[in-house]
């Protein structure tokens, strides 16, 4: 027989208290001041600096991250959006005044940022530090209380994430669980004020689904596949370098990793021999000294590599062509940073974001069949274009959409706090870093306060006409 559970079943003990614990704690989190959210913040930081070693341990052995990665894209981002919040958080939290229009003469008004109450921070494992403690924070410093869940795919560090937690905030303001898809889906059923999630857009449009159960809004941070394009003005030597290390940092399981590059044809050889050229001094010249090279990330699980190892092998059948790499190794989860020339619109590896090593290179004759390959790949997170030529990027700009754009180079525009990150379309919905996450974190609470003179009035009922003429001869205000 078929058992219906209640919801209160499907909600494991543990997860139900957390949130209440959260719940009962919130207006006494909300009323706090900068100084009091920055105390909290301040705590966080003293403790990631004592232990970024133990991170780094954490994330190499989940899948070998390279230290020096570990600094730039887990710690140095996190430290980058806490001091920023430092500098900016009580001007963030004034209240904004707001003029008034003439028919609401002798009344004031103002935007008060309120926090949204209690929110969930779901993070992916990819930057599974960066990911969680940087929603996190700015959550922190809009003024809520936080439930946050790291991936079960990375649970070294899940579990440096959980004492990291523990150890800086009481667990009435901000709390972590552990666990994987289950654990994910009961979070989902509970009424947050809001869910700020990072992953895929499978999980991402489940997250839409029960987050419309309680009306809850959402943030997704979501992937996709961002391209990069060539043209035939671009400096081929730079074009090649920024996009291996863009591609090939995190072994391609970056979000905003180029995915895929079209070049202009006039330029297609000489780009393939400069990435050929930038992967070996990278990496090592020979396939053995890549291997070998501690620079170099794994595939963070069997079903990762399988996938990947998948599509660049359909994708060499099918008639790619290997520039470079194209190895593999099943039991240290290795695919070798490869470059795939030859490559067409129709090949399977154009289907899904790739999400590891591999980067195909596709040729394009005009800037309009281009344009009309990108269109039709749907909005992507990240759009990269390389060129000297002025009026090609303003007309890449105007022509097509995406979460956010680099000229000339790639992957930055996220280490940037003063530009918001986030997707647009399927690559997601709202947006974080720097004010822009306090504001996502925050409800704009619009204020009025009527002062002692009124025209309002004017309008109060009975209608004799007077009200229907004044009302008309205001809104030629607006002709
Ligand atoms: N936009 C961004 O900033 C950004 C950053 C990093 C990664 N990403 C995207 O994330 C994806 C890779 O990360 P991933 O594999 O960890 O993503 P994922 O969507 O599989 O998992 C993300 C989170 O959702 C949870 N989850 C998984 N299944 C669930 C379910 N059925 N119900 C509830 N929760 C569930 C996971 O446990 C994890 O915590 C890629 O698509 C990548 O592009 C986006």
């Amino acid at each position: 027989m078929h058992v219906v559970k209640r919801v209160e079943e499907l909600i494991p003990a543990g997860v139900q208290e957390a949130f209440d614990r959260l719940q009962a704690r919130r207006w006494d989190v909300a009323r706090r001041d900068a100084k009091e959210r920055l105390a909290r913040l301040e705590k966080l930081q003293q403790l990631i600096l004592a232990r970024r070693e133990a991170l780094a341990d954490a994330i190499h052995q989940d899948f070998r991250k390279p230290r020096a990665e570990v600094e730039a894209t887990e710690v140095m981002p996190v430290l980058q959006e806490l001091a920023y919040i430092r500098k900016h958080l009580k001007a963030w939290m004034k209240p904004r005044k707001v003029t008034t229009p003439l028919m609401l003469a002798g009344t004031s008004s103002h935007v008060r940022y309120e926090p949204r109450g209690v929110v969930l921070v779901m993070a992916p494992w990819n930057y599974p530090f960066n990911l969680l403690v940087s929603p996190l924070v700015a959550a922190v410093a809009a003024g809520n209380t936080v439930l946050c869940k790291p991936s079960e795919k990375t649970p070294n560090t899940a579990r440096f994430l959980a004492e990291l937690i523990r150890d800086a905030f009481p667990d009435d303001e901000v709390a972590l669980v552990e666990g994987g898809p289950e654990v994910g889906d009961a979070l989902l059923r509970l009424p947050f004020d809001h869910i700020f999630f990072t992953g895929g857009p499978r999980v991402g449009r489940r997250v839409m689904e029960a987050a419309a159960k309680h009306l809850t809004s959402v943030t997704l941070e979501l992937g996709g596949k961002s391209p990069v394009i060539v043209d035939a003005t671009a400096d081929v030597t730079t074009t090649a370098e920024r996009v291996v290390w863009g591609k090939f940092l995190n072994a391609g399981q970056t979000c905003i990793a180029p995915d895929h590059v079209w070049v202009h044809a006039s330029k297609e050889e000489a780009l393939l021999a400069a990435m050929r050229e930038a992967l070996e001094r990278f990496y090592g010249r020979s396939e053995e000294a890549r291997r070998a090279s501690l620079d170099f990330c794994r595939l963070v699980d069997d079903a990762a590599f399988k996938r990947v190892r998948g599509l660049m092998d359909r994708a060499v059948t099918e008639g790619a062509r290997v520039v470079v790499g194209g190895g593999v190794d099943a039991e240290t989860r290795y695919i070798a940073p490869t470059v795939l020339a030859d490559v067409t619109p129709e090949s399977p590896i154009m289907e899904e974001e790739i999400f590891g090593p591999v980067l195909p290179v596709l040729r394009y004759e005009s800037l309009d069949e281009v344009v009309g390959h990108v269109r039709a790949e749907g909005k992507p997170l990240a759009l990269y274009v390389f060129s000297q030529d002025e009026a090609t990027v303003e007309r890449v700009l105007r022509e097509t959409s995406a979460g956010g754009t680099c000229i000339n180079t790639v992957v930055l525009h996220n280490a940037n706090p003063h530009l918001p990150f986030g997707g647009v379309g399927q690559s997601g919905l709202g947006a974080y870093h720097g004010e822009t996450g306090f504001r996502t974190f925050s409800h704009e609470r619009a204020v009025l306060r009527q002062g002692r003179t009124s025209l309002a009035h004017l309008f109060f009922p009975p209608y004799t006409g007077k009200a229907q003429k004044l009302a008309r001869l205001a809104s030629r205000l607006f002709e």
